[in-house]
This record gives structure tokens, C-alpha cells and sequence, in this order.
């Protein structure tokens, strides 16, 4: 593998333990390197702390390094006053040489500016290396900004004769059609999305609590649609757990625009069929996650029906899940 590559595949790397926390800002992975050897690391800090390269540099024990080393980052440095001073900044401060880039900011804030000051500056800028990796990184953020909606994730089980309930059911609690174990990953995609979204007769019929009750990490914002507010209060998506948001729309795209006011960079949205097929009419989704479990029901309510590109399958002990990308 080529030497930029493998750096920047470690940035990769590093960059998703700020997975759900670092929202609204990007999850960056950065890597200072000396003579072939990684002297420092960093990704980005929660929202409100320091940036990637920030931390990377705090990381280097002996900073008379610096002035010899590369930096490679995911994604341009900043070189804006936010939170926090631009990064840029701080790596033209420590003489920084060699400055790889995985793909450029292309938020008005920054979109060139950083690479700019830093080539400016003197330093010897590289972009673009492993670039298609590094978008899909940063693709909550990305599309955030540039589609003005929140990264869409479909997600829904389906029994192995293509249905999501079955005709009739007697408790107000979902019919289960996947395992403890798909169900425990599904608690960590909830923590790591802004949002979850299901639908009014969803509510009604399984009285969700929709939290990360068996996973770590902070609970979405749980939004439901309920076109007459009319929903009873008791039930457990109002209770005290989470927050929880009530829209009153009937297309995605206005659902979307909500979420976009909302400052909603990604929502999860779990069903059921009716809600699932009506982003998928309006084309607004970018991956679909499908849980395909053995159990057969005959009859119920059929599984929304869209097309994809396939990108990953998966056992998890007995269920079949498939991810697919909206392309
Ligand atoms: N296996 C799985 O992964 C999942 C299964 N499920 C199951 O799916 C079923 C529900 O799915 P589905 O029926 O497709 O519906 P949804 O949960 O997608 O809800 C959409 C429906 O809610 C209606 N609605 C919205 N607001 C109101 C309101 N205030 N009053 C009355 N109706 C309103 C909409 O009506 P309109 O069209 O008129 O706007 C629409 O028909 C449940 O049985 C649930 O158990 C649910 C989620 C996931
Ligand atoms: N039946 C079914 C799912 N159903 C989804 O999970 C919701 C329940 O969430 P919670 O109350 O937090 O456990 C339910 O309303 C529906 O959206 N999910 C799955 O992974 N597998 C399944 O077999
Ligand atoms: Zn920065």
C-alpha cells in the first residue's frame, strides 16, 4: 500500500471514535508522522472540545519533531474562528512541513481557504488521498450541508416471507422478527445518529420507547409523525427518557426541511412501512440497513419495496442483514 494511504487509513480508523458525539461538527482523524513512524494521534473531541489536529499535536511528546514531520487529516483544516482557532493555524505555528489531506471542507467556511492559507504559508499541501473513503467518513456532514437535509438511514426487519407485522396482533408491543443480538446492534446505531424517526401507527401499535437501552450512548431525538397531534401522552416515546419531537407533515421533503431547521445532521428511521416508502418515493435516503430474520408470518403488512446498491451482507446468528446505498 501506497505510504500516504496507510496513514490516512489510520486516520479513518481513529476518526470514528468520535462516531455521535462530535455533532454538528465532522468526526476527523489525524496522524503526525516522523521518519515512517506515527508520533501522534487525534480525532475530534465531543462537540465544544478541541479539533482533531489539535489533539494530535498535544499527543507529540518531543514538539522539536513537528518541524520535520507530516500531518495527515481526513478532512482540510479549518480556518475559521468557531469554537475553537483555526487549525490551520496551528499547524503553520509549529512548522509543521507536510500537510496530507484526505478531501477537501467543502462548507463555505472553509471550502479551500485552510489548504490555501497553509500552501500560503509554505507548507507542502497534499489533497485527495483516499478521498472517496474520507467523504463517506464525513458523510453525515456532508450531506448536512450540502443536500441542506440530515444523512437518512431505512432501517426495518423483515420476516423471510417479506413482512414487517403480521395482520393482527394482540399486545401493544412489537411482534419480534430479529434476535437480542441484531436488536443490541440496532441500540448502537440509535447512539450514534442525532435522530430517530417512525411513524404514527408504529406508535400506536408497539408503544416504542426507541433508546439505546442495551447499548452505550446518548439516546436520539426521538421524532414521531402525528398529523393531528393526537397521539395519547402516556405513551412510553413521551416519556421522560429522551426528547422527543411531534411533526405534523405528510411528504419527506417537508419532513426534512423540518429536521434541517432543526439543525437534525442524521436521523434513523425505523418504520413502519408506510413512513419507510415515503422517503423512498421521494428519493430522499442514502443507505437502507435490512434485517431479513427466519420467522414467517404468511400475511401482515408487506416491506417497503425499493432499489439499491448492495454493499454489505452479514450473518448475525441466523438473521441476514443487508446494507444497501441509495446510488
Ligand atoms: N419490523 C419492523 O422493522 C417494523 C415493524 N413495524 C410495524 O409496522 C406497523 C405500522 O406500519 P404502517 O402501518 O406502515 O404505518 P407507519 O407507522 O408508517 O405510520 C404511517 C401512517 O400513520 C398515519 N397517520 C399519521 N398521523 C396520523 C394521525 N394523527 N391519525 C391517524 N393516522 C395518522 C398515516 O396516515 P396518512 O397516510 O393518512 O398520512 C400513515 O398511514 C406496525 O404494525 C408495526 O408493528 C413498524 C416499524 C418497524
Ligand atoms: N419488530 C422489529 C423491530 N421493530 C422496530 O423497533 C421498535 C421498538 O423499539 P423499542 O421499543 O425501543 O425496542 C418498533 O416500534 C419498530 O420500529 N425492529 C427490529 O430490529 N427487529 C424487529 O423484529
Ligand atoms: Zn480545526
Amino acid at each position: 500500500m501506497k505510504i500516504h494511504e496507510k496513514y490516512i487509513k489510520r486516520c479513518i480508523e481513529i476518526a470514528k471514535n468520535g462516531l455521535g458525539t462530535t455533532r454538528p461538527n465532522p468526526m476527523v482523524g489525524a496522524v503526525i508522522v516522523k521518519d515512517n513512524k506515527i508520533i501522534g494521534e487525534g480525532f475530534t473531541s465531543p462537540y465544544g472540545g478541541s479539533h482533531a489536529e489539535v489533539n494530535a499535536i498535544n499527543s507529540v511528546t518531543d514538539k522539536n519533531l513537528l518541524n520535520e514531520a507530516t500531518i495527515y487529516v481526513t478532512l482540510e483544516p479549518c480556518s475559521h474562528y468557531g469554537k475553537t482557532p483555526p487549525c490551520s493555524d496551528l499547524i503553520i505555528h509549529h512548522n509543521i512541513p507536510n500537510v496530507v489531506i484526505g478531501c477537501i471542507d467543502d462548507n463555505e467556511k472553509v471550502a479551500g481557504k485552510g489548504i490555501k492559507k497553509l500552501m500560503e504559508a509554505g507548507c507542502n499541501v497534499t489533497v485527495g488521498v483516499l478521498e472517496a473513503e474520507c467523504k463517506s467518513l464525513h458523510k453525515r456532514f456532508f450531506t448536512f450541508h450540502n443536500k441542506k437535509r440530515p444523512y437518512i438511514i431505512l432501517k426495518w426487519a423483515q420476516t423471510a416471507d417479506g413482512f414487517i407485522a403480521p395482520k393482527t396482533k394482540n399486545e401493544q408491543k412489537p411482534v419480534w422478527i430479529t434476535n437480542t443480538f441484531s436488536r443490541q446492534l440496532v441500540h448502537k446505531w440509535r447512539a450514534e445518529e442525532q435522530a430517530i424517526l417512525v411513524g404514527y401507527n408504529t406508535v400506536l401499535a408497539d408503544n416504542p420507547s426507541l433508546t439505546t437501552r442495551d447499548y452505550l450512548g446518548q439516546d436520539p431525538i426521538r421524532i414521531v409523525i402525528d398529523n393531528n397531534n393526537s397521539l395519547p401522552k402516556n405513551l412510553n416515546i413521551f416519556n421522560a427518557e429522551a426528547e422527543t419531537i411531534s411533526l405534523q407533515e405528510n411528504t419527506a421533503k417537508a419532513i426534512c426541511n423540518e429536521l434541517f431547521n432543526a439543525n437534525i445532521n442524521s436521523v434513523i428511521i425505523e418504520g413502519g412501512s408506510k413512513t419507510l416508502q415515503t422517503f423512498i418515493n421521494e428519493g430522499l435516503w442514502d443507505e437502507a440497513r435490512v434485517f431479513k430474520g427466519a420467522v414467517v408470518f404468511n400475511e401482515g403488512i408487506e416491506a417497503p419495496k425499493f432499489k439499491g446498491k448492495l454493499t454489505s451482507t452479514e450473518i448475525i446468528q441466523g438473521d441476514i442483514l443487508e446494507i444497501y446505498e441509495n446510488k
